[in-house]
């Protein structure tokens, strides 16, 4: 499977850097604000860059098999699912702000879901994945099929018109299987990427550590990506993967969120390398693992703000940093005309 992943324009970079030599501020006093102002001039070929009027947020809701590593029961994901349609969720309320869609899909929520919608059980793969440290997370293929509708989810949001797109997930025991796939991709210690997840305590921390080693061992020294995302991760990390690489392959920006999202591009960027140049980090999660993951892909987080939520919660709050990116090109003045 190769994928053809458009190059982001460097003549657009460049000029983006001598314009914002030019305007009126110190040089380089706009800090991170000057390099996500000359990243977006890249990746739309103009500066200033387009607008971002159309951002979409889709939140892959599955289970993750895994159990005793979170400090919620695994129905709270289906039951989020209907918090998510009646709009009350966290990244609902914080996507409003911005004017930023959210679409909720369940990918593998560990129940039928009766009188939920069709569409969002149009691209369900299966009722919850395996619990990593005993069996594979996915039967042969589901990976693949996952990983599909991700990239067909992304086609759906492009073609609508998005010019945003934002990963969000919900699925309780999934900060464990975001470690196992981070762990294993980079090669670490499961004890130095397990995190504390929804709030577990250090002895639950130590019993996530536990399973997670236990998944680690028993995978062994898999590595090719579909083979990592049936044996170690999940019906929905294999869909924001596709989804990820989807985004990259139509040339539109994707804003990664936490933990999930984070691990999720490590194994996408396996399968299209080269498509880490079209997302970005929204923030810096409270897991040891996406720091590994966004270092591995040589992303530093907009936001630093003790998140933990997921859903795409993180993302969405980095939505009007990139606006004032691409406002500070599209709107200052110039130096050479300062005193004029
Ligand atoms: O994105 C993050 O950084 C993050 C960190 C901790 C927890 N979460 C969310 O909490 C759930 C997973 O936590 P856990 O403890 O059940 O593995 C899942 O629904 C995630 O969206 C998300
Ligand atoms: C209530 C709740 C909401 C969430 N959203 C994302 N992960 C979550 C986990 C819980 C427990």
């Amino acid at each position: 499977m190769t994928f053809t992943i458009p190059l982001p324009d460097e003549t657009a970079y460049a000029a983006a850097r001598t314009r914002l030599d030019g305007l009126v501020k110190p040089l380089g006093a706009l800090g991170r604000l000057e390099d996500l102002a000359a990243w977006l001039s890249a990746a739309h070929g103009s500066v200033p860059p387009r607008e971002l009027t159309d951002v979409r947020v889709v939140v892959f809701a599955g289970d993750h098999g895994v159990s005793g590593c979170s400090a919620y029961p695994r129905e709270v994901t289906a039951a989020m699912v209907r918090v998510f349609l009646a709009g009350k969720s966290g990244v609902s309320v914080l996507a409003g702000l911005v004017g930023a869609q959210v679409r909720v899909l369940d990918i593998a929520v560990d129940d039928d879901l009766e009188g939920v919608p069709a569409e969002v059980l149009a691209h369900k793969i299966r009722r919850g994945s395996g619990s990593i440290d005993v069996e594979d997370a996915l039967a042969p293929g589901e990976a693949l099929r996952a990983f599909e509708a991700g990239r067909a989810i992304a086609d759906e949001e492009i073609d609508a018109g998005a010019d945003l797109l934002i990963p969000g997930d919900m699925g309780i025991g999934n900060t464990a299987v975001a470690a196992a796939l981070v762990a294993a991709r980079l090669g670490l210690p499961a004890d130095e990427v397990v995190g504390t997840g929804t709030g577990i305590d250090e002895a639950g921390r130590q019993r996530k550590v536990a399973v997670v080693s236990a998944a680690l061992a028993r995978a062994g020294a898999v590595q090719e990506p579909f083979a990592l995302l049936t044996a170690l991760g999940s019906a929905c990390a294999a869909a924001t993967a596709g989804f990820l690489v989807q985004g990259a392959v139509r040339g539109v920006p994707v804003l990664l969120d936490g933990v999930f999202s984070g691990a999720a591009a490590v194994v996408a960027r396996e399968i299209a390398p080269g498509a880490e140049r079209w997302w970005l980090a929204g923030h810096r999660s409270t897991e040891p693992s996406q720091a590994f993951a966004l270092k591995a892909l040589g992303l530093e987080p907009i936001l630093d703000f003790g998140l933990r939520l997921g859903e795409g919660s993180g993302a969405v709050q980095a939505v009007p940093t990139l606006r004032a990116a691409r406002a500070i090109l599209a709107d200052m003045g110039l130096l050479a005309d300062l005193g004029s």
